[in-house]
């Protein structure tokens, strides 16, 4: 799904009021009613106070319609007008006079006013500020969102919870009205799904506003949000006379004493994500580990007897996942020095291989182009530096990924894959993940995408989307704290028959 920018989204709004020569209040009706009839669906007429807070703005206006609506519908509404500014809107005007018609004059708060009575059983609808917000809000537009919060109400915020901006962090963190339910327009936005602003919502619902399909579908944007429509043309099916070399010979190289775990999590999950050959290098302390726990793999070890000094080998694989359980012994950082400078192959770095990079940067020339890192948060920080916030820590990510042409893969609860400036936003997993041993995994299936002939930035995305959805199916009858990495390994199998499993049908009994 295409996430489309502010500055998109009013050019959107600007096409589709020429191209059906409407006006901007015509289609700010359509949006009001759209919002309204997802209330009307639920509420089914039921009489809970619904208390609207409308800024000045285009999103105060959608607060605006659906107040008429919702009266119009014989519901309890109370609606305020959040007095910010003096400069209303034509479109805020317009509803304000017309819910005049319901003899309904709305409440106006402004600086110093008693805020209204409410109780949590309540139903809030935010229509304080949309995507236009642009600067720090005043003190007692602050204080109003705090006493919302406060009031633990059910909370439905209007296109975006106020308080967030389009395009980076809110400079106050309790500025920021905490939505349980975001009713975006057409498309949700990039702050969703950031750690820093995502935290605002508990869930969005994209809502059809009515915006021009075509403008949409011919628009391209920076960001997308990957589900099972985006990864289902990426898969490539087997073929009936294929045989184990037509699937590649994947090499894991790792492990260092106490932590081999690592390579066998990440070379079954290479196993099991499709590679049809699978070599572990390792030192010497894992050779029975290794062989005992995966039959399946082919062992080759290092000299040394606790961790990797040399990275030699005789066989021809198609990728290689470096790294996990490597440690940063200096004949570790020595022997991966030497390996890179003759290494053709693409990699899939991870770990402590991003660790020794993060320290001596100019080993990441030697990367092959296309290969595919994938940091965790505090690895990112050491291989980019700080940032100020999510948005600056995206900025900071892309010119990597660019200066070095790699695939960048931050790894998070939204894991986000960046490649030639363009942001793919995993929509799959759960905190169940967070969890020792499940980004090895993530590893091993990378590189068994790669050995596979998936190209390098379709491995990631596809990657990234079917390890989320083993460690979503893995969930049931363990749920999140029992949920283990093993269990990832053991439920890529249903990933890959999720991907083409129909959508439940509504029943027969649902539909009447
Ligand atoms: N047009 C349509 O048909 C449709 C519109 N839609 C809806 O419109 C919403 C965008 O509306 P919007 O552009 O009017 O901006 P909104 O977020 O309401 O802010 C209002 C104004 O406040 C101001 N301002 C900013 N920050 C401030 C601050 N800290 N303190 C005080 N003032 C501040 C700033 O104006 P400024 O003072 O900078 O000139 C800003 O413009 C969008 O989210 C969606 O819900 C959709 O339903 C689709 C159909
Ligand atoms: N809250 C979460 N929601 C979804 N996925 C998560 C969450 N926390 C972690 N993950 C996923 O789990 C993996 C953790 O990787 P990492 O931190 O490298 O683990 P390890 O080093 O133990 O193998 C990543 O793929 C990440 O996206
Ligand atoms: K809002």
């Amino acid at each position: 799904m295409k996430i489309y920018s502010a500055a998109q989204i009013y050019e959107a709004i600007n096409t589709t009021i020429e191209k059906n020569q409407i006006t901007s209040n015509d289609l700010m009706e359509f949006a009001g009613t759209q919002v309204f009839n997802w209330f009307h669906t639920r509420m089914q007429g039921a009489q809970v106070p619904i208390h609207i807070y409308c800024g000045i703005g285009n999103n105060g206006g959608l607060g605006l319609v659906l107040g008429r609506q919702l009266l119009h519908h014989g519901y309890n509404v109370h609606v305020y007008v959040v007095n910010f500014s003096d400069k209303r809107t034509k479109d805020f005007l317009i509803n304000y006079d017309r819910i005049k018609e319901f003899k309904i004059w709305p409440r106006l708060l402004s600086s110093g006013e008693e805020f209204p009575k409410m109780a949590k059983e309540d139903i809030i609808v935010d229509a304080i500020f949309g995507i236009g917000l642009n600067r720090e809000t005043s003190d007692w537009v602050k204080d109003l969102i705090k006493y919302i919060n406060a009031s633990e109400a059910y909370t439905v915020s209007l296109d975006v919870p106020s308080g967030l901006y389009p395009n980076h962090a809110p400079e106050d963190k309790e500025a920021v009205i905490e939505s349980n339910y975001t009713l975006t327009g057409q498309a949700p936005k990039l702050s969703f799904f950031l750690p820093e602003t995502g935290v605002y919502m508990q869930q969005w619902e994209a809502i059809d506003v009515g915006l021009d399909q075509e403008y949409l579908q011919k628009t391209d944007t920076e960001v997308q949000l990957i589900d099972k429509f985006e990864v289902l043309p990426l898969y490539i099916p087997r073929e009936k006379y294929a045989h184990k070399g037509t699937y590649g010979h994947s090499l894991i190289v790792g492990g260092s004493y106490g932590k081999m775990g690592a390579v066998t999590l990440a070379s079954s999950a290479c196993l099991r994500v499709g590679t049809g050959l699978i070599t572990a290098y390792i030192p010497e302390c894992g050779y029975a580990i290794l062989q005992t726990s995966l039959p399946e793999a082919m062992v080759i070890c290092d000299e040394r007897e606790k961790h990797i000094a040399k990275i030699q080998y005789d066989i021809e694989p198609k990728a290689i996942g470096m790294g996990v359980g490597m440690g940063t012994d200096a004949a570790t950082v020595k022997a991966l020095k030497a390996f890179l400078k003759t290494n053709k192959n693409r990699l899939i770095v991870d770990a402590d291989a991003l660790n020794i990079f993060a320290t001596n940067k100019t080993m990441l020339k030697s990367v092959p182009k296309g290969s595919i890192l994938t940091p965790h948060p505090k690895e990112l920080e050491r291989l980019i530096g700080e940032w100020t916030d999510d948005f600056d820590k995206l900025e900071k990510a892309k010119a990597f990924a660019k200066k070095y042409d790699v695939i960048l893969i931050i790894k998070g609860a939204h894991t986000i894959t960046i490649y030639d400036n363009h942001l793919y936003i995993n929509n799959t997993g759960n905190p169940g993940m967070a969890t020792a041993g499940s980004g090895d995994v993530l590893t091993g299936m990378l590189t068994g995408l790669v050995s596979q002939e998936y190209d390098p930035i379709k491995a990631a995305i596809f990657g990234v989307y079917l390890h989320g959805k083993a460690g979503d199916l893995a969930l049931s009858g363990l749920g999140y704290q029992a949920l283990t990495a093993s269990d990832i390994v053991a439920h890529i199998g249903a990933a890959y028959l999720d991907l083409f499993k129909e959508p439940e049908k509504p029943s027969a009994e649902a539909k009447k």
